[in-house]
Parts: C-alpha cells; structure tokens; sequence
C-alpha cells in the first residue's frame, strides 16, 4: 500500500502583523499516526502557526497543505477534517455542557441521534458526564479545558489541532490527556499539540518542531534525540566506598546530583562496572542513565535565538 502522505505540510510560512514579523519562514510536516509537538519560546509563533493550518488567519507567503487542501482556498474542506482547540475558547456560559456539544454537533451537521450518541461518548470520555445538565459555567477551568477537548472531537476529525490543552489540568487529567492523545494518534488521527511543558511532551510526542524567532529550529523524531547514554549517575549507602572502588577500578568520576557521574562505554561497559562493584562489597543503591532530555534539546536549539 503506498505511504498515505502526511496530514500537514507547510513550507516557508511567512506572517506579520503591521511591523511585527511573527513568523519569518516557518517549515513543518505532520504525519498521520503520530503526536507532532510544536515547541519555542513566548512569541516563537506557534499560536500564528496553529490559526493558519486552522484556517482562521492568513499566511503571507508560502504553501501550506492541510488533509491535502489548501486552507485559504479550500477552508471548508479543511475544516471538516480538523479538530481545533485554542488556547483560550469561549464558552457559552448559560448553555449546559450537553447543549454546548449539540451546537458544536450541529454545526458539523451531525444527524441528531448519531450526535447524540457521539456527545454521550465524548462526555465520557472527559469525564463530565455528571455535568451533562449543568451550565458550561458551573465548570473548573481544567473542566472546561476538557469540554475543550470533547468540542474538537465532535466530528471524528482526522487531523487536531491543539494549542496548550494541558494548561489548566491537574496531574491526572493531563495524564488522561496523554493517552486520549496518543490513543487517537494510535488509530491513525494526526495530531498537533503546542506546549511549554517540555518533560510531559516528552511522554506524549512521537516528533518535536521546535519554532524560535518565527523560523523552524529542527525537526526531529523524540526517538532521535535521546540517543544511547553514555553518563550515568551512580549512588551508594556509603559515597566514600564508592569513590574509592571507582579510583580502584580507574573510573573517572564526578560528584553530582548526590552521587557520582561517571562517563562509560556504553550498556555493556556499564553493567560490568555495577558487577565489579557489587562483588567489591560497594552497597549500591542506584545506578541510573542519564539520557539526553527534551528539556536539553530545546535549549541547544534555541541558544542563540534568544
Ligand atoms: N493579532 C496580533 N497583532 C499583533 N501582533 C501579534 C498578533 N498575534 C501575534 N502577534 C505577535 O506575533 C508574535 C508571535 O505570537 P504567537 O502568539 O504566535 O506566539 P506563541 O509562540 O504562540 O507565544 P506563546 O507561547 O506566548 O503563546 C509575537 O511577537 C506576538 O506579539
């Protein structure tokens, strides 16, 4: 079966706004199946770079190709492939969660009985199907960031779009949050998420596009930047036993993290070092690589950016 090509392709998106030059030449691909996680600084462009592939703002310059259409000539054929959610969304506050997604529903024009069948699912699956007859206003934030969520599945879309959804969630909705994501992703759904908080990507992104100053700073599968470690940091009940078997065993070493940080071969170098601890009577309490993070990444790449 030929390769189904990706959801979003943009390329040299340029933007400004009077003087301000928000996006200067930004490149970016999105493959179905997989979670692409747009990240940069305050002000990179990312909420530009969201509202054009959403078809709710203009490019200036460039091409950009969302489910195969182009969103300025095409934006309802887009839109019908799309889920979006922004990062601030209103909501209409005497309308009760239940109606909230009817309209949505029918704006989609969903038949009634598939829309309400869709909404009772979707309402599950945020976990506010105890609010179903409540007003939209009664909702926490990190509840109506849910609902947020539930609106922009409405109509199946196959591709979201999502600008910082986990802003405002508690641990455990933004960990539920992650595997709807990745659980959409899974079943072939293109998503697009922006987000500050690098550590949580980490676990949720399969690619990372990183933006600074309007422009692409890298493209890269998250598999790609923690290659195999070669530091890892090593602890034991008692750190001068260890520093002394470490010297004995010509083991330069570091003091760090409260342990030591040793530089290694690779995985088979390493696992002979904790066995010639062990059998030298060192009580090792933790052996731990040290991998390179997303956190590390983005700051390389956005260096002199700043
Ligand atoms: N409607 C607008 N009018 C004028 N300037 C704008 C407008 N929208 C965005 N900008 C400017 O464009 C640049 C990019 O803004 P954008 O909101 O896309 O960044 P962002 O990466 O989403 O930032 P954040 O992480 O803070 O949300 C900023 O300098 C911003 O001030």
């Amino acid at each position: 079966m030929p390769e189904r090509p990706p959801a979003i392709v943009a390329r040299g998106i340029q933007r400004a706004f009077g003087r301000v030059q928000a996006l200067r030449g930004v490149d970016l691909t999105v493959p179905y199946g997989e979670v692409t996680a747009l990240v940069g600084p305050n002000g990179a462009g990312k909420t530009t770079l969201l509202l054009i592939l959403a078809t709710l703002l203009m490019h200036d310059d460039g091409g950009v190709s969302v489910a195969g259409h182009d969103p300025v000539e095409d934006p309802g054929a887009v839109r019908a492939k799309i889920g979006w959610m922004p990062d601030s969304f209103g909501v209409y506050d005497q309308l009760t969660t239940d109606e909230y997604l009817t309209f949505f529903a029918d704006a989609y024009r969903l038949p009634a009985a598939a829309a309400a069948r869709r909404i009772a699912e979707l309402l599950e699956l945020v976990h506010l199907t105890e609010y179903r007859h409540q007003p939209v206003h009664v909702l926490s934030r990190g509840q109506k960031q849910r609902l947020g969520v539930a609106r922009s599945l409405v109509h199946e879309p196959e591709i979201l779009l999502l600008d910082e959804p986990a802003s405002g969630l508690d641990p455990r909705s933004r960990v539920e949050l992650r595997d709807l994501l990745r659980g959409l992703a899974a079943d072939g759904a293109a998503v697009l998420v922006s987000s500050h908080i690098l550590a949580e990507l980490s676990e949720m992104a399969d690619r990372v596009v990183f933006v600074a100053d309007g422009v692409t700073a890298g493209e890269h599968r998250l598999d790609e930047l923690t290659p195999a470690t070669h530091r890892w940091r090593i602890q034991a009940r008692d750190p001068d036993d260890l520093a002394e078997a470490l010297s004995a065993f010509g083991v330069t070493a570091t003091e760090a993290g409260g342990g030591h940080e040793v530089e290694l071969d690779g995985d088979d170098a390493a696992a002979d070092l904790l066995a010639d601890l062990v059998t030298d009577g060192v009580r090792v309490t933790a052996f731990t690589p040290l991998g390179r993070t997303l956190e590390d990444a983005y700051l390389d790449l956005t260096d002199d950016r700043r």
